[in-house]
């Protein structure tokens, strides 16, 4: 994927040289991504009961805090983390849930609300949405594969919740995931959207923008 591009490199012409300049990073970007993401997949750990619910616990806590009413929660895939008690403790609390409905690739996420007992649906990459009506969430709860200390974040590689926060930009965006994602640098791509900040059962990083 990366090689073709060098071939470039005998144009003797500016133009083309930043242009190969700025598509090679790109792709030498992705591919340091997805070398990445395979190694924390492939060495991921289901979160043991106790981590989930500090993580659940501590974002419980922000939320209520703040003045968001609309929160878009995440219903996990094996091997995230479990935000389904967050999303019955923010129900009871009063708080309207949304949560993502999967579109083909290369479109943002929409949100669909949930409450208790609602019939889900089977929606593309083995996730599930509520077979309810469109929502517009004021703060987005965002799924990580791995994270750094300065707010980078990797997701599966689709893109969706970086085309999705592009979207809602003045949102708050909140991270989580287990202390154990964490890497040394996620490499920084041109379309990656800020965190607010990131929850793990150990602290709560803060980025701020
Ligand atoms: N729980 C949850 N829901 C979510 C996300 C997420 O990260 N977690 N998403 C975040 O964007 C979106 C779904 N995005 C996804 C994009 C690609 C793959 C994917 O390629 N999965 C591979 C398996 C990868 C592996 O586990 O090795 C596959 O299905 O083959 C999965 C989810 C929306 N919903
Ligand atoms: N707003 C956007 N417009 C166009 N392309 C985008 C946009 N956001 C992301 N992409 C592209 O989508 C692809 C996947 O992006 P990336 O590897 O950052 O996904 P990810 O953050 O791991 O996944 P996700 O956001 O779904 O959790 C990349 O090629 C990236 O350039």
């Amino acid at each position: 994927m990366v090689a073709p591009l060098l071939h470039f490199s005998s144009q003797p012409n500016p133009t083309r040289t930043s242009f190969r300049e700025t598509a090679l990073a790109h792709s030498e970007i992705e591919a340091r991504k997805a070398v990445l993401r395979r190694s924390l997949l492939l060495n991921r750990i289901t979160p043991l009961p106790s981590t989930n619910r500090r993580i659940v616990t501590t974002l419980t806590t922000l939320i209520y805090r703040s003045q968001a009413r609309n929160v878009a929660c995440v219903w996990p895939l094996p091997g995230e983390v479990d935000l389904r008690p967050l999303c019955r403790a923010l129900w009871r609390l009063g708080r309207q849930i949304c949560l993502p409905e999967t579109p083909p690739r290369g479109q943002p996420l929409r949100f669909r609300r949930w409450h208790p007992g609602v019939s889900l649906r089977k929606g593309l990459f083995g996730t599930v949405y509520p077979a309810a009506p469109l929502c517009r969430p004021d703060l987005i709860l965002v799924p990580v594969v791995g994270f750094d200390r300065c707010g980078g974040r990797l997701g599966y590689g689709g893109g969706y919740y970086d085309r999705t926060l592009a979207r809602y930009r003045d949102l708050p965006a909140i991270g989580y995931a287990q202390a154990s994602q964490e890497v040394t640098a996620v490499p920084a791509g041109r379309h990656d959207q800020p965190l607010s900040c990131l929850v793990t059962e150990r602290e709560v990083l803060h980025f701020p923008s």
